[in-house]
């Protein structure tokens, strides 16, 4: 049985990872909480490392948020990120870990790219401004599994995944990401009977939005595969990289008409413009992750309607 190391496991993507492989009942899962050990202290990281020797690792664990959180704490973005990363791959690498699935994310890629975005328009263009220094520690991250595979042929694997939403996400007010920001604010505003709610930028930026527990299912998919095919991912010719996401994306006026919906609320919607847009539109080009068998299976409607339900069950209005 492959021992695997979760770091990040109470985050939205690492509770779904949990989820997904211990359901598969052929992994020893282990975690640590971020209080029990701090990824960014390098010599506890190896010395945890050293100990436990797990066969392999996921890597969810990352400083995250939302456009106004990345643009507000540019620091933290890129410096804990970065320092995160250093420690976990020194880490693998001495422990002998066998497969690592490092997480990235759609914003490392240039903000005017092409759509749909193949995983070959890394570094073609200008990042966006307002999470370069987050997309920059990211990248560092694709880097690092590449270099690592090059120079002493580990089977490290970079995942972009799109924007992702689901049971367990942080729903603080200013520095989530849209959805469960805007679930929060529709929520209050219906049991207020507020009437309206405020949207950031001009709801024209286009988002692909995939369910958490969706994206735990691609990475037990991923880290499943047969050494064949994880070592032809992972081999030193070519950049690490997949994107994971659900081939379409909406405009973020048609998410909040969703949540508007979903939640029954029957007030109007005001987009505050003084708030950036971001990218315009990051639609992910899955047809790589298509062709080895894996595709996202819930629909933003049903995985809107079981976020909402995870929201009522842990924020008590
Ligand atoms: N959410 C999204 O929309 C997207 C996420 N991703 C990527 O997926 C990964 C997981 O994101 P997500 O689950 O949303 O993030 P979360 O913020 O939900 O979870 C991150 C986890 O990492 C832990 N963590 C942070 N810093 C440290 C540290 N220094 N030592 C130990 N643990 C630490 C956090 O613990 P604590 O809270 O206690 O600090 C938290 O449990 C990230 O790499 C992110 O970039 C990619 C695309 C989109
Ligand atoms: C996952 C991804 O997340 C971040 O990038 P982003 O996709 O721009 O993320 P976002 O979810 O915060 O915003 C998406 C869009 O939605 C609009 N918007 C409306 N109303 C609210 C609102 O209330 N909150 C937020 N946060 N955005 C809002 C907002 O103005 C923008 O146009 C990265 O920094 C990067 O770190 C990253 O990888």
């Amino acid at each position: 049985m492959k021992k695997v190391y979760v770091a990040g496991h109470r985050g939205l993507v690492g509770s779904a990872t949990v989820r997904a492989l211990a359901a598969l009942e052929s992994y020893e899962i282990i975690t640590r909480t971020h209080d029990e050990l701090d990824l960014s202290d390098r010599t506890a990281t190896r010395e945890f490392f050293m100990s436990q020797r797990p066969d392999y690792v996921i890597m969810c664990a990352a400083k995250v948020g939302g456009i106004l959180a990345n643009a507000s704490f540019p620091v933290d973005f890129l410096h804990n990120n970065l320092a995160i990363q250093v420690s976990v791959f020194d880490a693998a690498h001495a422990s002998g870990v066998e497969r690592m699935i490092f997480l990235g994310s759609s914003c490392i890629y240039p903000r005017d790219c092409p759509q749909p975005i193949r995983e070959d328009y890394l570094l073609s263009g200008p990042l966006e401004a307002t999470n370069r220094p987050y997309a920059l520690a990211k990248i560092a991250g694709v880097e690092s599994c590449w270099s690592f595979n090059r120079q002493y042929r580990t089977r490290y694997l970079a995942l972009m995944p799109t924007n992702l939403y689901g049971p367990g996400d942080n729903y603080h007010p200013d520095n989530s990401h849209v959805l469960p920001a805007l679930m929060r604010r529709f929520h209050q505003a219906r049991m207020n009977g507020d009437s309206s709610v405020v949207v950031w930028g001009s709801g024209g930026p286009q988002r692909e939005f995939m369910y958490s527990l969706d994206i735990g299912d691609a990475i037990a998919f991923l880290l499943g595969l047969p050494d064949s095919d994880f070592g032809a991912l992972t081999a030193p010719a070519t950049a690490p990289l997949i994107n994971v996401g659900v081939g379409e994306d909406v405009t973020i006026r048609e998410l909040a008409e969703l949540i508007k919906t979903t939640l029954s609320y029957e007030g109007d919607l005001v987009f505050d413009t003084t708030k950036p847009d971001g990218t315009p539109r990051k639609l992910l080009d899955v047809s790589r992750l298509h062709t080895l068998g894996w595709k996202a299976k819930t629909s933003l409607g049903v995985g809107l309607q079981a976020t909402y339900e995870d929201f009522l069950r842990h924020h008590k209005a």
